[in-house]
């Protein structure tokens, strides 16, 4: 799967994945009337409303970019319906030929692992079958709980073709507390950044590893040290636009090949249409607003690239 995640990169020329992180409030009334008129206002409602919003998402930047990262955790808030709206997403954006990668966050014990990254990669064995669940192509995967939480998921994506990104450094304000503090004279993010280069090395693709890693766009000067920690890992960069990323800071994120890291936005490509720049395109148009938004960002990180 990193393979075909790097040849679509190559492809579209857009380091790009856009964040499916659809809250009911970005959703135009339009689509929520018509959802709550068929459903009521009900999960199944919302779920419905979110889906249809996500539908005009997709269909409007297929073709621009590579990825889509659904965050489940916008999905999960709508319970069960919520997680069916997740799911179709996935299948939707599969059929549409996109990469999909779980914003899924987890990681445990090693058993519990196992099981999270067999509902989310892999294939569960149910009497005689096997059954896939989500079936994402990529997952994000907490690693600190060590490396009996990540290994599982390393197993399911060696044995299905599958990638991961482990948090190594995350874009948030209070990120720091810990994952900055010193150990043996280096930042923790910094040793975590060194065991994804060694798992790295062990699961390659062609040219990348399959074990890549979440760097935040807020923190240029980390992804600096890190990109040189983890030459052959993926960089899933968040924090782009809402959070306040730009392209400019986010050069050293990728090798000179002018590969190595994806970076999302989400807020700032699904609720474009909210921004005083993108106003013009109206609510019924708010999926040509997060075309355009699409189309500004690859702009905006090709130009930082083409002048480093
Ligand atoms: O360090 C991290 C890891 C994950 N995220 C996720 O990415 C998106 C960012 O959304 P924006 O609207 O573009 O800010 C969201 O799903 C986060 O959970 C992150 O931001 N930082």
């Amino acid at each position: 799967m990193i393979n075909k995640l790097v040849e679509k990169i190559q492809k579209t020329n857009a380091p790009i994945v856009v964040g499916l992180d659809p809250m009911l409030n970005y959703i135009p009334q339009h689509i929520q009337d018509k959802a709550f008129r068929e459903l009521g206002e009900t999960l199944e409602g919302a779920a419905e409303a979110i889906w249809q919003y996500n539908k005009g998402i997709v269909d409007a930047i297929c073709d621009l970019v590579p990825a889509v990262k659904p965050q489940i955790a916008m999905y999960e808030q709508f319970g069960i319906p919520g997680m069916m709206a997740y799911k179709n997403t996935v299948d939707y954006c599969k059929e549409k030929g996109l990469v999909v990668i779980g914003d899924i966050k987890r990681g445990d014990i090693g058993s519990t692992s196992a099981a999270y990254a067999v509902g989310h990669l892999g294939k569960v064995q149910v009497g005689s079958k096997k059954y896939a669940g989500f079936d994402e192509d990529f997952a994000t995967v907490n690693p600190y709980l060590g490396s009996d939480g990540v290994k599982p998921f390393i197993d399911v994506c060696k044995e299905e073709n599958k990638g991961i990104f482990v948090l190594v450094k995350t874009s948030n304000p209070s990120s720091g507390e810990f994952q900055d503090r010193m150990i043996d004279g280096r930042p923790l993010y910094e040793w975590v950044g060194e065991k994804v280069a060694q798992w790295g090395e062990e699961h390659m693709g062609d040219s990348y590893s399959y074990v890549g890693a979440v760097v935040g766009a807020t923190y240029p000067e980390m992804g600096k040290v890190l990109r040189k920690v983890m030459p052959k890992a993926y960089i899933l960069v968040p924090g782009y636009g809402a959070q306040g990323g730009k392209g400019a800071d986010l050069v050293h994120f990728f090798n000179e090949d002018g590969l190595g890291a994806i970076v999302n936005s989400s807020r700032g490509i699904i609720a474009a249409y909210k921004q005083e720049k993108y106003a013009s395109f109206g609510e019924l148009n708010y999926a040509d607003a997060s075309r355009q938004a699409v189309k500004d960002m690859i702009e905006d990180i090709s130009s930082a690239l083409n002048n480093r």
